[in-house]
């Protein structure tokens, strides 16, 4: 396994990562809602810009990046762009969303992009070929927010994310029963154990899928969101409750 770092964090080893999402709508609730995060403690920042009034204004958003960078100090900065396909808030052209990662990326107020694995390979390879050559982490992502697919479906997107050169694969599942959250624990051991070169990171959502956002240093996933204040996805945890639960379970866990 070969952890990823970004900053002074390291992606990959010991308890899971705490990743806070912001999804302010315009600038001052973003900056606010990054101060907030700040004062409450996260490994990693991500700016979900989807929710973002200015988005598709280049000069407003390179701005508000520039502040948001100043505001988190050192805390690693992830940017989302989560596609209305993929249960975010907005649709995109696959050219325009390809320049916004890579303009990101190129801006050196981020640390990490998140590119959605089924954008197109090309594109998928594009943008991990700019945020490399600019020092910057891919993460790949996939969202399935109706079901959860079987086992070895999960494997093999994971396994194409990691084929696609993302530093690291993701994916977020919606269960339907307690089975299904069974399927993405079952998943997830079995990538991180036999296939994985890298960290992963993987979740079941809603309520019924709560546990897999606890117990990834259990099965194999490196990092999980957790909320302060408003989530951006269902089942998100508060950060504070989020990191006195990882912590506990570090604790007593042996391998
Ligand atoms: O990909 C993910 C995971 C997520 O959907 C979740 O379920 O916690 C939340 C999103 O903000 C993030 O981009």
């Amino acid at each position: 396994m070969n952890p990823v770092k970004v900053r002074n964090v390291e992606i990959g080893t010991g308890i899971p990562k705490i990743c806070v999402p912001i999804v302010g709508v315009t600038r001052e609730d973003i900056l606010k809602a990054a101060r907030e995060i700040k004062e409450l403690g996260a490994d990693v920042v991500e700016w979900r810009v989807d929710w973002y009034e200015d988005i598709f204004d280049a000069e407003k958003t390179e701005g508000t990046m520039k502040q948001l960078r100043e505001a988190l100090g050192e805390i690693p900065l992830l940017f989302t762009f989560r596609t209305s396909k993929e249960g975010g808030e907005k649709a995109i052209e696959t050219d325009v969303y390809v320049k916004l990662n890579q303009d990101a990326a190129k801006s050196g107020y981020v640390d990490l992009v998140d590119v959605e694995a089924f954008t197109g390979d090309e594109a998928v390879k594009s943008v991990v070929e700019t945020a490399h050559e600019c020092g910057v982490k891919v993460i790949a992502s996939n969202h399935d927010f109706h079901k959860t697919p079987d086992q070895k479906e999960i494997v093999s997107r994971l396994l194409k994310m990691q084929e696609l050169g993302a530093d690291i694969p993701k994916i977020a599942v919606m269960p339907q029963n307690k089975k299904d959250v069974l399927t993405l624990l079952a998943a997830t051991e079995e990538m991180a154990s036999d296939h994985a070169d890298r960290p992963i990171i993987t979740m079941s959502m809603a309520g019924t899928g709560v546990i897999s956002r606890l117990c990834g240093e259990v099965f194999g996933s490196a990092l999980t969101f957790g909320a302060a204040g408003k989530a951006s996805a269902p089942g998100q945890m508060e950060v504070e409750e989020l990191r006195t639960v990882l912590g506990l379970l570090h604790k007593s866990w042996r391998d």
